[in-house]
């Protein structure tokens, strides 16, 4: 995407089209900062190889385009991984919706094609439904990254798609309308860095237009919204105050931060709770799924022992029904030559 102005232009951009805020989600490694760094256009997000995760809290960052649009893009960590923390998830959420003020246009669902995707990251789906119900679907869009991978192999994306595709993950793509591209974050190629930038805005401009150009709230973004209203309003009011020493003004400052962060903490519990619950069924549906898949190898092992002992029974007896007919036949010479 060429020709981005300055980060701190943004102020005085204006644009026929409407701003846009993304969101980047998916388990760590999968190439979310990277593609954060393709739609913005330039390096931004940090992105790197590791097992352990580079990204270690939500951050936005945004890019104005040449029309004046402007492009907010939240990159996260990997939210949704098993091993994550509610504790840590919960706080992460809070920080995202307080960094998407007005609220999300697209979910950007981030999976590889460098690899087989893995059952656990159906949690995605899982998470996002509990945490702000089954409207979201109406807001994601699947990022498969790879794309230089799957040309190696002279692969298309539905060719991978028919091979690799699990269950969960034709799921997803169904509840969201088959809204999906993919990208190749390592290419230097100028033409295929835009045209794939520009076909993930129309994406976004059709699930706009799906909602009546409606971004995503619900009560929790009300709530915090809410929050951070009363926050700079009461601050407001506080340095307006006269007749008060400058440390009653700041103790005054203080006890309202103190009130918000305690509102913020109420919040994130809440969204710890549901997360809790969320991990402990999908824990289940996962050994559930597993043991179903265990029975399922053991009953298509004894199928085929029971088959191969039948075999072997059956070439028994034709070998003894072979020598029986040879020994008659022999017998029958004998009566044949008297
Ligand atoms: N070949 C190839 N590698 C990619 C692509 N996209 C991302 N990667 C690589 O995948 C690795 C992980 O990418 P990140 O962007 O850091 O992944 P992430 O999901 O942000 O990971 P965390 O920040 O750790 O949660 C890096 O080495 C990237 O260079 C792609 O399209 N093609």
């Amino acid at each position: 995407m060429g020709g981005d102005m300055m980060e701190d232009d943004w102020e005085f951009a204006s644009s026929s089209n409407p701003n846009r805020t993304l969101v980047l989600v998916g388990r760590t490694g999968n190439g979310k900062s990277a593609t954060g760094n393709s739609i913005l256009g330039k390096k931004t997000f940090k992105s790197k190889a590791s097992s352990r995760g580079v990204t270690s809290t939500s951050e936005l960052r945004r890019v104005v385009q040449e029309d004046g649009q402007i492009i907010n893009v939240i990159d996260t960590p990997g939210l949704f991984d098993l091993s994550t923390a509610a504790e840590f998830i919960g706080k992460e959420i809070v920080r995202c919706i307080t960094l998407a003020e007005g609220g999300i246009h697209a979910v950007l669902l981030v999976f590889t094609v460098r690899g087989r995707p893995t059952d656990e990251e159906q949690s995605v789906l899982y998470h996002l439904q509990t945490l702000f119900g089954s409207k979201i679907s109406d807001y994601m869009i699947i990022v498969f990254t790879g794309g230089d991978d799957l040309e190696d192999n002279d692969e298309t994306l539905e060719d991978y798609l028919g091979q690799e595709c699990p269950e969960f993950l034709k799921e997803i793509l169904e509840l969201c309308d088959n809204r999906m591209v993919l990208f190749d974050n390592k290419t230097a190629n100028k033409r295929k860095k835009a045209e794939q930038v520009q076909k993930l805005l129309s994406l976004v401009d059709s699930v706009a237009r799906k909602n009546n150009g409606k971004p995503f709230t619900d009560e929790l973004f009300h709530e915090l919204q809410e929050e951070a209203i009363k926050l700079r309003d009461q601050k407001k009011e506080v340095e307006s105050l006269k007749g008060y020493s400058k440390s009653e003004i700041f103790e005054f400052k203080k006890q309202i931060e103190i009130s918000y962060d305690r509102q913020l903490s109420r919040i994130t519990e809440m969204v710890e709770t549901k997360l809790k619950e969320t991990a402990k069924r999908l824990e289940k549906q996962l050994g559930e799924e597993q043991a179903a898949r265990l029975e399922a190898e053991e009953r298509a092992n004894e199928v085929q022992k029971r088959s191969s002992d039948e075999i072997k029974k059956l070439r028994e007896n034709l070998e003894r029904a072979e020598k029986e007919t040879k020994e008659l036949q022999k017998k029958l010479g004998k009566c044949i030559n008297l």
